[in-house]
């Protein structure tokens, strides 16, 4: 089996991101979160549904009593997806006008996971340690995890629930925790990835069926395979497009790869060669199977 790359949303995102696949409706979920859009995609029929919000959007995630959970300007919010309506659950980082969530996900036992950063004033350029980890359990209480973030992003749990996997992009590492899923506390943080020469900033991730990590490489151009245990690079996948965002397994037997990306930032030229820019790939042949994402209890 041969490793392809192919662009399938071909209508671009200002910064695509949080990928989702939703198993039941065999669809996409994912943000444009300068954009401000929510987008929710059907590989089937190539069918794109669109929700707008009224600030930048960083996340997006099911929610088990329907609808979702968004993490939208400094807000967590209900969205209704028929009506449209976003309606707010906690406001935080009250302290920080200047801050909007980022990347989030929902950890196995249905708790939101999301994180802040300062608004960019171009990718990358920003007010530095302003963001800070968060998470909204069923009961809808906000619990500050740490702070002193500069871009809180990609997220997600070991298969036997102990680990949480970490990325504060400018610290160009991928970090671990222990994690307890019974309080949803996090301790002994610690680096298991440090981005080699040319990888470019990590961002997105997500955990395989093999308990691998799969990293999108802001300004990389690429999705990597590292594994958390020994910190080893498995696999590099190359991708058209330099800022690509974040990653989620999805299709039949969650064996399709889903990579988002930005074009915000880029100028003309910078379009000329990379037209797919903003788009969302999916790669397929890689020999890798994700695991279905969890839903928010509550
Ligand atoms: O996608 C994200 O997580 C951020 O919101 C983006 O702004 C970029 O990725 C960032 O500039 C590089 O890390
Ligand atoms: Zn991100």
């Amino acid at each position: 089996m041969s490793v392809k790359v192919a662009c399938v949303v071909k209508e671009r995102c200002e910064i695509g991101e949080g990928p989702v696949w939703e198993e039941k409706e065999g669809t996409l979920l994912f943000v444009d979160i300068s954009g401000q859009k929510i987008h929710r995609w059907n590989p089937a029929t190539n069918q794109k549904e669109t929700v707008a919000t009224e600030k930048f959007v960083g996340c997006a995630v099911p929610r088990r009593s329907g609808g979702y959970v968004i993490g939208e300007g400094r807000s967590f919010g209900a969205l209704d997806w028929e009506s449209k309506s976003i309606s707010t659950i906690a406001v935080i980082d009250e302290d920080k006008p200047n801050n909007r969530f980022n990347d989030g996900k929902v950890d196995p036992a249905g708790r939101l996971f999301a994180g802040t950063m300062a608004i960019e004033e171009r990718p990358t350029v920003l007010e530095l340690k302003q963001g800070s980890l968060f998470s909204l359990n069923k009961d809808h209480i906000v619990v500050k995890h740490f702070n002193q973030v500069d871009i809180s992003n990609g997220l997600d749990w070991s298969l036997d629930h102990k680990t949480f996997y970490y990325i504060d992009s400018l610290t160009y590492t991928v970090e671990a925790f222990n994690y307890d899923i019974n309080t949803g506390s996090i301790s002994n943080r610690r680096m298991v990835y440090k981005m080699d020469e040319g990888e470019g900033i990590p961002d997105g991730m997500c955990i395989d069926a093999d308990g691998r990590l799969w990293v999108a490489c802001y300004s990389g151009g690429r999705v990597i395979q590292i594994d958390p245990q020994t910190g080893v690079r498995l696999q590099t996948v190359k991708l058209p497009v330099d800022k690509t965002t974040s990653c989620c397994f999805g299709g039949r037997d969650y064996s399709d790869l889903y990579v988002t990306s930005a074009c915000k930032g880029m100028d003309e030229a910078d379009m000329a060669k990379q037209p797919q820019a903003g788009c969302v790939f999916r790669i397929t042949g890689l020999g890798a199977k994700g695991i279905p994402a969890n839903s928010f209890t509550g």
